[in-house]
């Protein structure tokens, strides 16, 4: 029997590519990065399973590949999938959750620590050859603020807010408010989190963590009223979707010292524009988008891409389809 024709829109791990091999015919984007929209649609016409982390997956493209059954994203996001346009096709899709929570709640900690402790900042500093005798330097002009013990606030108490919430309240002593769909009796008690709304929420937590996915629900969710209940003394970060945020307030509320700072691995435009005043704020860490990188969890998520994708072409029910598709496979 032939095997099904998948394409792989990047680069993966020898041995993530060797299993598909053993179930696929694979053909695997070998230029840098990703192929360009219009270099994608003319690799589908006889494909049946996409590996991928990128899009749109929409009706432009389930055009251009007729047999396509399959989408696994090698993310555990997916507001790259048009989940309408996939499901009137019968277009399964499936993502990478828990993988990557720890190491992605390890960044936003990193985030934390870096922007409120002014870690970049002062690291060019004194590469700068700034810090010398005589330049009349007084200890204030390297304070930060604490993390331990201070207040944190996360909106969108999911599984990566979990593994946050572990490292903040066991490893920090912080004190936990959580703003989410729906309460979480468990995590209260785990970590005596309590439930709130999102301006009480705001208004007292000294780090504001965003880890929503993006949906037309948290599209640009955070505005100028939001940033403005915000402590003067409070940092926000970002590592949900920088669309989960109206970005024009988010600079006019560190540029009017509204907020103290910010720590963000997600940007409206990916690539962030290199003349985005975000870049050009000492009080702001930045980062692209790496809260998955490590080897370790990218080899992870792509093997479980790989089994998700295999499964699904199969006939087997992936182990994790995206909700809107399940009934897909149910
Ligand atoms: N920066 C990165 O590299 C990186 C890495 C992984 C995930 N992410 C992002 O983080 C998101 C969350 O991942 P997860 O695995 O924790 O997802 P999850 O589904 O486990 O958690 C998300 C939580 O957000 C809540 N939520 C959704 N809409 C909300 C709303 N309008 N108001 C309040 N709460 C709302 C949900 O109830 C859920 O508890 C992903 O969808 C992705 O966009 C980014
Ligand atoms: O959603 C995710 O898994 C990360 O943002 C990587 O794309």
């Amino acid at each position: 029997m032939s095997k099904p024709k998948i394409y792989i829109t990047k680069k993966i791990p020898d041995e993530v590519l060797a299993f598909l091999e053993q179930h696929c015919e694979c053909r695997m984007w070998d230029g840098r990065g990703t192929p360009s929209r219009e270099g994608l649609l003319g690799q589908l016409a006889e494909v049946e399973g996409l590996l991928t982390s990128s899009g749109p997956i929409d009706g432009e493209l389930l055009a251009r590949a007729p047999k396509l059954r399959v989408v696994s994203s090698i993310s555990v996001g997916y507001n790259h999938f048009d989940t309408e346009a996939m499901k009137a096709r019968g277009v399964i899709g499936t993502n990478t959750p828990y993988v990557l929570d720890d190491t992605v709640a390890d960044l936003v900690l990193s985030l934390m620590l870096a922007s409120a402790r002014r870690i970049p900042e002062l690291d060019h500093f004194v590469k700068q050859g700034m810090w010398k005798k005589g330049a009349g330097l007084t200890d204030e002009d390297f304070f930060g603020l604490d993390v331990h013990h201070a207040t944190l606030g996360i909106i969108g108490m999911g599984r990566i807010g979990e593994a946050i919430a572990k490292r903040a309240v066991h490893g920090f002593d912080m004190k936990l408010l959580y703003h989410n769909r729906s309460r979480r009796p468990e995590t209260e008690e785990r970590f005596h989190a309590r439930f709130c709304g999102l301006e009480e929420l705001l208004e007292q937590s000294d780090f504001v963590v965003l880890m929503t996915p993006l949906t037309p629900e948290t599209q640009r969710f955070m505005r100028k009223e939001h940033f403005d209940r915000m402590k003067r003394s409070a940092f926000f970060i970002n590592a949900s979707r920088g669309q989960t945020v109206d970005e024009q307030a988010l600079i006019e509320a560190l540029q009017n010292g509204t907020i103290r700072g910010a720590g963000l691995d997600v940007f409206d435009t990916e690539p962030v524009q290199p003349d985005n005043p975000l870049l050009q704020m000492p009080n702001v860490v930045t980062l692209p988008h790496i809260g998955s990188a490590t080897a370790k969890t990218r080899l992870d998520m792509a093997m479980t891409a790989a089994h998700n994708l295999v499964d699904a072409l199969a006939g087997r029910k992936p182990q994790y389809v995206v909700s809107e598709l399940r009934s897909l496979v149910e």
